[in-house]
């Protein structure tokens, strides 16, 4: 059993004389302790909203939420709000995108951590701030002691986000899902603090469910991916394989949009036509048939089931099996197989394995070529602060 398991989730917005807004369509994916977890897509297809549904943080007026969400076996969408609310940040923490909006501006960094330690720790007075200076300390802050006397608008953004983080694995938590946390920082710190993360992961392993639309953040840190479109995983893969052989056209489209460290010079980009707001009723059909070059009419037809790609790149028609049943690379050392599945009834030639194995190592390094080679400046941020 992983320490988090996720199965059909579905969450709808809810208006008075509105069709229901189903931001979240029936998602199912894992997440095993020191094992990081990508889930990845477009703005708007429901990466956030799932999130929010995990921690119990979405309203429960006007909001429908449906399936399993099992934490160490814990049902977490059925437990009392009190409970869950005592789990977050003891057990689950979660990183927010904007720290200036997730940090109270008018208190002191220093008591905002405080207040974590004496609530989930019974820490107090000087041995709370003592704790607090070694978790600033531990997540890359400098003069720590001086900076938890400061306010969150006296902290460069990424001290900010680093608080952020210090805050949150105050408690030492199992999981932790951050969600897009490097979006508003320069790709130096944007760097450093996706180290900061891995670090944690194989130092404390935890759990990371990293959401992002950025591939060159999966290609960095993810063990496994999860593609969503329109609120549905249309791609799940280790992250090797999503790179090297992607099937979904969706999955294709995004890779088809970066540069690659990889890529023939002046070769040009393939960016993904139209928006999310193309599609009309998906209900009926693949969510990104307006948008594929690969469209059949059988896209239109019922809603295409995950399906698994077998050992040597064939289509297995079986959308019953379960992860863990059948092909797929696995993390290093986990002694786990994870399988290679699509939601596609036109998927592009999966690639053969027997190719070229540099191109398996270094697709992902093509894409990540960028964060990597940034690495290790901290004396930016110094400069910064
Ligand atoms: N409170 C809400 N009420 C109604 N609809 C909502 C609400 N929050 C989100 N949605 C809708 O849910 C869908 C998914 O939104 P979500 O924020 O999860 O996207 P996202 O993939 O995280 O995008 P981004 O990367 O821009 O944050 C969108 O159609 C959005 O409009």
């Amino acid at each position: 059993m992983s320490l988090l398991e996720v199965n059909e989730l579905s969450v709808a917005f809810t208006k008075k004389n509105r069709a229901p807004n189903r931001a979240v369509d029936g998602v199912s994916f894992d997440v095993d302790s020191g094992e990081v977890v990508g889930l990845v897509g477009e703005s708007g297809c429901g990466k956030s909203v799932t999130s929010l549904a995990l921690m119990g943080l979405l309203p429960r007026r006007g909001v429908d939420i449906g399936g399993e969400v099992s934490y160490n076996g814990t049902d977490l969408l059925s437990i009392s709000r009190s409970r869950l609310r005592d789990m977050r940040g003891t057990e689950l923490a979660m990183i927010f995108q904007d720290p200036l909006s997730s940090l109270n501006p008018v208190v002191p960094v220093g008591l905002q951590v405080t207040e974590i330690l004496k609530r989930h720790r019974g820490l107090k007075g000087e041995k709370a701030k003592k704790e607090a200076a070694h978790l600033l300390e531990r997540v890359g802050i400098p003069d720590p002691t001086r900076r938890l006397k400061e306010y969150p608008h006296e902290l460069s953004g990424g001290m900010r986000q680093r608080a952020l983080i210090a805050m949150a694995v105050a408690c030492a938590p199992r999981l932790m899902i951050a969600d897009e946390p490097t979006t508003a920082l320069d790709v130096t710190i944007q760097a450093q603090i996706l180290e900061l993360l891995k670090e944690l992961v194989d130092q404390e392993g935890t759990a990371l469910l990293m959401i992002t639309h950025d591939l060159g953040v999966v290609a960095g840190l993810c063990d496994r991916v999860n593609v969503l479109y329109a609120g549905r995983v249309v791609e799940a893969a280790e992250r090797r394989d999503l790179f090297h052989r992607p099937t979904h056209p969706y999955s294709t489209g995004l890779l088809g949009s970066i540069p690659r460290l990889d890529s023939a010079r002046g070769e040009p980009l393939k960016p993904i036509r139209g928006s999310i707001n193309d599609i009309v009723d998906w209900r009926d059909g693949c969510a990104f048939a307006p948008r594929c070059d690969r469209y059949e009419m059988e896209c239109l037809q019922g809603t295409p089931e995950l399906v698994l790609l077998g050992a040597y790149g064939e289509l297995e028609k079986d959308a019953t099996a379960k992860i863990g049943s059948t092909y797929g690379s696995g993390r290093e050392g986990s002694g786990k197989d994870y399988p290679h599945r699509h939601r596609c009834v036109n998927p592009a030639q999966p690639h053969n394995p027997t190719d070229d194995l540099a191109t398996v190592e270094t697709a992902a390094e093509a894409v990540s070529g960028s964060h990597s080679d940034e690495k290790s400046t901290d004396d930016n941020e110094e400069a910064e602060a």
